[in-house]
């Protein structure tokens, strides 16, 4: 299959946007629609961008994207798809009608997958696709015990250059990776970067992780924070506190 022509993220989310509220997506990591609309009435209007995953979506589908987008809000999906190319491809294309504006699926899938995936997401209204890595999650031991020799940087690496040739527009990684992501991939590319953990937040089941200052000099595109802001007493205020680091951070990569 040929190599489709990267998708390259709109100029106005990679470059003209420095608005620190389109750097950062709320992970609204709840069992129910009901819940996860309260909590975003917590925060005020401070966020732009809510991270909905296979917690909530399972619970609540789709209606529950055509409510956040109703409200003005941005929808990143995130249900990491992974399995054979002709099933990503019809998840993708399923996907389009919700109005999510950036999907996941994971790179391990492979080249086949991904270029399916890409094909799918030419139709008008798709979102755009991000390629996870190598979770969070994941130390050393952790990867290796699934059978990959290489450290979690090395995988990574390899991972997002694939995702890279195969036209995605973007990748999910550590905070450990996006330095030299940086320096690998072409200009253009979203890094998105969750394992963030602000200064005392509770690292929780998180292995590569850091705060969100460094995440954002070391040159991510935008971070994404659970329940260091979901789980705070004041939500709003840890929101509030995390939207300055990033703003206080510099410029847009
Ligand atoms: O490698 C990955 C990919 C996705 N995630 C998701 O990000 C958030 C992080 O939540 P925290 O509460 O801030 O740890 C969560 O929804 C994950 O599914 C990730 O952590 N790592």
């Amino acid at each position: 299959m040929e190599i489709a022509a990267p998708q390259r993220l709109d100029q106005a989310v990679a470059e003209a946007r420095t608005d620190a509220k389109d750097r950062l997506a709320v992970a609204l990591d709840f069992p129910s629609a009901v819940s996860a609309l309260a909590f975003v009435y917590r925060l005020e209007g401070r966020c732009r961008w809510f991270k909905v995953g296979m917690e909530l979506f399972y619970a609540a589908g789709s209606g529950l994207i055509h409510d956040l987008r109703e409200k003005g809000f941005e929808v990143f999906l995130d249900l990491k798809l992974h399995d054979i190319p002709n099933t990503v491809a019809g998840a993708v294309q399923s996907v389009t009608s919700t109005g999510a504006s950036l999907l996941t699926l994971h790179a391990s899938g492979g080249e086949r997958m991904m270029l399916a995936a890409v094909e799918a997401a030419q139709a008008p209204g798709s979102p755009r696709l991000l390629a996870v890595t190598v979770l969070t999650s994941m130390d050393g031991a952790d990867l290796n015990g699934t059978g990959v020799a290489s450290s979690p940087r090395d995988q990574a690496v390899r991972l997002a250059l694939l995702a890279q040739r195969c036209g995605v527009a973007g990748m999910v990684c550590s905070p450990e990776e996006v330095e030299i992501l940086r320096r690998k991939l072409d200009v253009g590319n979203l890094l998105v970067v969750p394992g963030i953990r602000p200064v005392g937040a509770a690292i929780g089941d998180q292995r590569r992780i850091a705060t969100p200052g460094s995440a954002i000099r070391d040159g991510a595109s935008m971070l994404v924070v659970g329940r260091p802001i979901t789980q705070a007493a004041d939500p709003a205020q840890a929101a509030a506190a995390i939207l300055a680091e990033i703003e206080a951070a510099g410029s847009i990569s």
